[in-house]
């Protein structure tokens, strides 16, 4: 009996696998004649991305699905897929499919990832796209941070908290861990982030300094104030190989590295960053402060002025310095207007070079970087020619690049297309022999004509023809009837009946130039323009100098152009730790208000010698949010070199800003989340300095009433009791609190007034001194519509514990020490509970606890004791 045959796999799906194989974590685009194909479970997944159509095919041994899309439409479904997460490895044909008879040889190109994508397609032009490295030391974490879309790659190490407010600041698409951390990772930072592991032997500290010296050739990193962060540059030497991985090793624009200067920056930590709405809002369409102060016009500047606000400055000098150009741009609104009109005509600068640098750039692009670059030009002649020291150092440092936009000039076609194969890219007049081939191509027939006309009159015979066939190619037919006039130097190639055809030196070298005219115009084009492509490498950083350069007006211009239209003022940075804003607002809330209402502005002094704690009372909705943010963020802006929304504002230089927001919801969120706000709260604790400022916003309300004033009182004493003196504002419910400034002399009261109308409240907004004698919640409640029969029942309940309340005195029960609560009667010496506590208490540090701390751990003792005294009853 013949055996079974088994059916073979198809040459072109061995290759398929044997490529696949290599790359098992990636969607593999695989080019077949004019498709890029993917076939099994990544065809599944592109079909539903991109909306494609699945189908199966056989490919011998088994079935397999396939979904493919035409080549040229890579860069409308490359994005889609990358966006959605996936990273797509690109494989190509590698030779010509004419010029072999086996199967073509294929190899991926590049392999696209989230966090490595210079495509316009994929890439937001105001914002960064951040590939990142996270290396957990052993003490340590070090991280890395590289844009490959702009060339800019950072790096810095730190503690747990330090790492995830970096993370918070660049938002990275994509990090790298070694593998065994993954975990780790998420466990410590969340679940927001596309992570991908990594060997182990890519985190070594060798490996690291080796990589990245050869990159920089460089002999040690000292250069760039980098070598002793250990575990920041391994972090960073597994940026470059995952680079060198995904097949991308053209570099040449990542040209220096950085160390993201800590200690320059006002610190802030993720809940700030998010409390405050920067630069993202946990709210769907929520409006943040860069989406109200950003007016740049370039992409670099959008980019840079996020950076800013993420990383507001600490060093006095700089920041009046910014406030000065501020300040001029808008006394000279004829500069602001004619710099703002030059930046117009600027694209990204950065974005095109490093295309440059990857030989990513397309013809159209060159013409936009001469254009951009020629748009620099009378920036710096305006910049070198003004009064401000600032702005005419700027103008001192922008390069003028000369060499490059001339070169550009003479070589590129100003109306050069986006594709380099379609011709026409090289202008005329720059190569002889491009102009030449032009020639040939385009004005063939004219050629020819001339030749005929001057055959004809060299041998006489008037009825000369030029032909040309597949066979013999061009020739001169010439009929038999003058057959004899035919020179002998002409040979022949075909006899027909009435004619012979001829061929002839001339005209052999004329097929021979105009048959690959075409083909060697296209040739000499992409070999001119890769040589100049090439050549334009040395001025990569110029260029992105330049970027930065015209960012920073960018920015600049943009404080000027917010401030005049929203009327914001300069702030004045003073030596001193005090806080004197005069007339605040809320720049996104003003803005929003609906039309007719004005925000209403708010006075607010604090320092650290009498009013170093504000505690704000006042009922929900009144607007108690409003103003600690308010103020964050004109300290905030007026560090980062804007001017504020305010009259007046007096500032002594912050150096951190905490905010914490109490849950709001226990019930929901679960005693767990109590806990972790306390511990939150406890990190500030032991970070403040005496510049902080710190925003405590309804902290403790995720408890029982009692609780919750205790650890709010408790926090407050101990900022006030701190011998740093952080500025601190205390938002809360709690009116128990307003007991404290008379206990506490740089404690005090005010509250955002409101007048009470016979069955309503109107909220006036005002923050005036006093504290406020009970909470208006149901009124609120009444205000959103909650039915009559609940409010009713509502407002007799309130009646009801407003008197059983008057009873006790809360101040009383505040007072009460632990000592006491340890003395309760059912504390028996034979019970196996006391040997329990004794050794909890006994394991105590008191030296390193914090008061929060020991709340907590009172609470713990409370909660032992009192599931206790349950199971007894
Ligand atoms: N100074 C102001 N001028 C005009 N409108 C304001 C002002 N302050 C706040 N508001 C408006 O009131 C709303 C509520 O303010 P905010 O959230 O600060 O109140 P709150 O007292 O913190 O309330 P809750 O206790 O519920 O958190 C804001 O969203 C804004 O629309």
């Amino acid at each position: 009996m013949a055996a079974k045959k088994t059916p073979k796999v198809t040459p072109l799906m061995q290759q398929y696998s044997s490529i696949k194989a290599k790359y098992p974590d990636a969607m593999l685009l695989f080019r077949v004649g004019d498709f890029y194909e993917t076939f099994g479970e990544d065809a599944v997944k592109a079909a539903q991305i991109l909306n494609i159509v699945l189908t199966n095919r056989n490919n011998g041994s088994e079935r397999t699905e396939l979904a493919g899309f035409p080549h040229h439409s890579l860069n409308t479904y490359l994005p889609k897929l990358v966006k959605a997460g996936q990273r797509v490895a690109i494989c190509d044909q590698l030779e010509d499919p004419k010029m072999t008879k086996k199967i073509v040889k294929r190899g991926v190109t590049e392999l696209v990832t989230p966090g490595v994508a210079l495509s316009d397609e994929v890439l937001l032009s105001k914002s960064n796209n951040f590939l990142c490295a996270v290396h957990f030391g052993k003490k340590i974490l070090g991280v890395s941070f590289l844009d490959v879309s702009t060339g800019e790659f950072l790096t810095a190490q730190g503690n747990r908290e330090y790492i995830d407010k970096l993370l918070q600041n660049f938002s990275p698409s994509e990090v790298l861990v070694q593998k065994k951390f993954k975990k780790d990772f998420s466990g410590n930072f969340g679940e927001d982030f596309h992570i991908f592991g990594l060997e182990d032997w890519v985190f070594k500290s060798d490996f690291a300094y080796e990589t990245l010296n050869g990159h920089f050739e460089t002999k040690s990193l000292k250069g760039f104030g980098v070598e002793h962060l250990e575990e920041g540059v391994i972090a960073s030497g597994a940026i470059l190989h995952y680079l060198a991985e995904t097949q991308h090793n053209k570099l040449q624009h990542i040209s220096a590295i950085n160390r993201i200067a800590e200690e320059e920056y006002v610190w802030m930590d993720r809940f700030t960053i998010r409390n405050l709405e920067l630069y993202h809002s946990t709210a769907a369409n929520a409006v943040t402060l860069l989406d109200v102060i950003d007016k740049t016009i370039s992409p670099m500047g959008g980019r840079l002025l996020k950076r800013w606000l993420a990383l507001p400055l600490k060093n006095a000098e700089k920041i009046k310095k910014r406030h000065a150009v501020v300040e001029f741009l808008i006394n000279n609104p004829s500069v602001l207007q004619e710099i703002q009109q030059h930046i117009k005509k600027i694209s990204d600068l950065e974005r095109l070079i490093s295309k440059v640098a990857t030989a990513k750039v397309s013809p159209r692009e060159v013409v936009q970087l001469k254009n951009s670059l020629e748009a620099v030009i009378p920036i710096k002649e305006l910049a070198l020619n003004c009064e401000d020291e600032a702005i005419k150092a700027i103008g001192g440092k922008l390069h003028s690049c000369e060499q490059v936009r001339g070169r550009i000039g003479e070589s590129i076609n100003e109306e050069a297309p986006v594709n380099v194969q379609k011709g026409n890219v090289i202008a005329e007049g720059f190569s002889e022999e491009l102009d030449e081939l032009r020639k040939i191509a385009f004005s063939g027939k004219d050629y020819l004509d001339n030749m005929l006309e001057r055959e004809s009159k060299a041998t006489g015979i008037s009825s000369l023809k030029i032909g040309n066939n597949n066979v013999y190619g061009y020739y001169i037919e010439v009929r038999n009837t003058h057959k004899d006039k035919v020179p002998e130097s002409w040979i022949r190639k075909q006899t027909l009946v009435n004619a012979e055809r001829y061929i002839t030196e001339e005209l052999k070298e004329y097929e021979a130039k105009i048959l690959g005219a075409e083909e060697k115009i296209l040739q000499l084009e992409q070999q001119l323009f890769s040589k100049l492509v090439l050549w334009m490498g040395d001025y990569i950083q110029p260029v992105q100098q330049n970027a930065q350069l015209i960012a920073q007006l960018d920015c600049l211009s943009s404080f000027a152009q917010q401030a005049n239209t929203e009327n914001y003022c300069r702030p004045e940075m003073e030596d001193t730790y005090g806080l004197d804003i005069e007339e605040g607002r809320h720049p996104v809330i003003e803005k929003q208000l609906p039309i007719g209402e004005s925000y209403v502005t708010n006075n607010l002094k604090l320092n650290r010698d009498e009013q170093q704690v504000i505690m704000i009372t006042g009922p929900n909705m009144s607007g108690k949010s409003a103003i600690l943010r308010q103020t964050a963020l004109i300290v905030l802006m007026a560090q980062m070199g804007s001017f504020v929304p305010a009259k007046a504002a007096h500032i002594g230089m912050v150096d951190k800003i905490f905010t914490r927001v109490g849950a709001s919801d226990n019930i929901s969120m679960g005693e767990s989340t109590f806990m972790v706000e306390m511990n939150e709260t406890a990190s500030i604790l032991n970070n403040i300095s005496d510049r902080s400022l710190v925003l405590l916003d309804e902290i403790g309300r995720g408890t029982s009433t009692y609780d919750g004033i205790s650890i709010a009182w408790a926090i407050s004493e101990y900022l006030h009791e701190h011998p740093a003196r952080p500025k601190t504002l205390f938002a809360t419910h709690y009116h128990e609190l307003n007991e404290m400034c008379e206990r506490f002399e740089r404690i005090k009261n005010f509250n955002v007034s409101v007048k009470e109308l016979k069955d309503n409240v109107l909220f006036l907004r005002k923050l005036v001194p006093g504290g406020s004698e009970h909470s208006f919640g149901i009124h609120v409640a009444k205000m959103a519509g909650m039915p009559l029969q609940v409010l009713h029942r509502a407002n007799k309940i309130l009646k009801k514990l407003e008197k059983s309340h008057a009873m006790e005195d809360s101040g009383e029960i505040l007072k009460k020490s632990a000592e006491e609560e340890m003395q309760l009667s059912f504390f028996n010496l034979d019970d196996p509970l006391l040997e329990e506590l004794k050794e909890e208490l006994l394991n105590i540090d008191i030296d390193t606890l914090t008061p929060v701390e020991a709340l907590m751990k009172l609470n713990e003792i409370k909660r032992l004791l009192a599931s206790k005294e349950k199971a007894r009853a």
